[in-house]
């Protein structure tokens, strides 16, 4: 059973009991409160009940993120890649000051995270897009450079793995100095560095193409940190904006 009694059982994923109990001794000492929270628990269940696929974030991922703009102090963070609201929900749920734009292409998806976040009482601060993340970034973009919105202090980019290098790039425009990005689904059990998977499949060939540009790209600064927990072995990419 996971932490939060909703286990990822997508066959896909590489999952040992060990990873999992790990995850469930350390969220429940560390302040359990919020990793079991209603709002959250509730937008991992409606989206199970409404039919989204079983690719969420996980607990621990989430907490992360929600520490890194609490640590950062960071007032505007972007999500692409919505699904049903849950990394949006950690984000704003642990940071009152924080505003959260978040990108999703599928209208169904996009539904159930706005009931997500009506549920959780923060549809004032997350402001849910819907379309393709190229269309909508250049929009974003601009409304960042009238002053309509503040610069990027936190992003998170969890979307089609073969645009990760697109969405990058724009959103490096987008930021502060000091800002943090996270390019999600890097390591993908270690097909990152598995010739015949990276020879055929798009995912990971979008993991090698955007650890390969940011390491030459000299606005940033970047690190891949392997991951493993209750839901898979896999990897982020963290980007530090110079
Ligand atoms: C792995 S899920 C995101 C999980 C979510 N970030 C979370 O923390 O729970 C990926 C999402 O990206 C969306 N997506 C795929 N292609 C997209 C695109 N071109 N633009 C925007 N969203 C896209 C999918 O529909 C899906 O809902």
């Amino acid at each position: 059973m996971s932490v939060n009694g909703l286990a990822f059982t997508d066959a896909q994923y590489t999952q040992q009991s060990v990873w999992t109990a790990v995850d469930a001794y350390t969220l429940s000492h560390l302040h359990p409160s919020t990793p079991n929270s209603e709002v959250l628990l509730h937008a991992l269940k409606n989206s199970r009940d409404k039919g989204l696929p079983d690719i969420a974030s996980y607990p621990v991922l989430g907490k992360f993120f929600a520490m890194q703009c609490r640590a950062l102090r960071v007032k505007h963070a972007l999500e692409i890649g919505t699904l049903g609201g849950y990394t949006s929900i950690w984000l704003a749920s642990e940071n009152p000051g924080l505003s959260v734009t978040t990108i999703e292409v599928n209208p169904h998806h996009r539904e159930v995270a706005q009931q997500n976040l009506d549920h959780a009482g923060l549809a004032d601060r997350v402001d849910s897009r819907l379309g393709p993340a190229l269309n909508i970034l250049p929009l974003l973009a601009k409304q960042i450079a009238a002053g309509e919105k503040p610069r990027l202090g936190f992003a998170y980019i969890d979307a089609d793995k073969k645009n990760n290098w697109a969405y990058l790039d724009q959103v490096i425009g987008m930021c502060e100095a000091g800002a943090v990005i996270f390019v999600d689904n890097i390591v993908a059990r270690g097909a990152l560095v598995d010739e015949a998977c990276f020879a055929t499949d798009e995912m990971v060939a979008g993991a090698r193409h955007v650890v390969e540009n940011v390491g030459k790209d000299n606005r940033v600064e970047g690190v891949v940190l392997q991951t493993v927990g209750e839901k898979d072995y896999d990897g982020v990419l963290m980007v530090v904006v110079k």
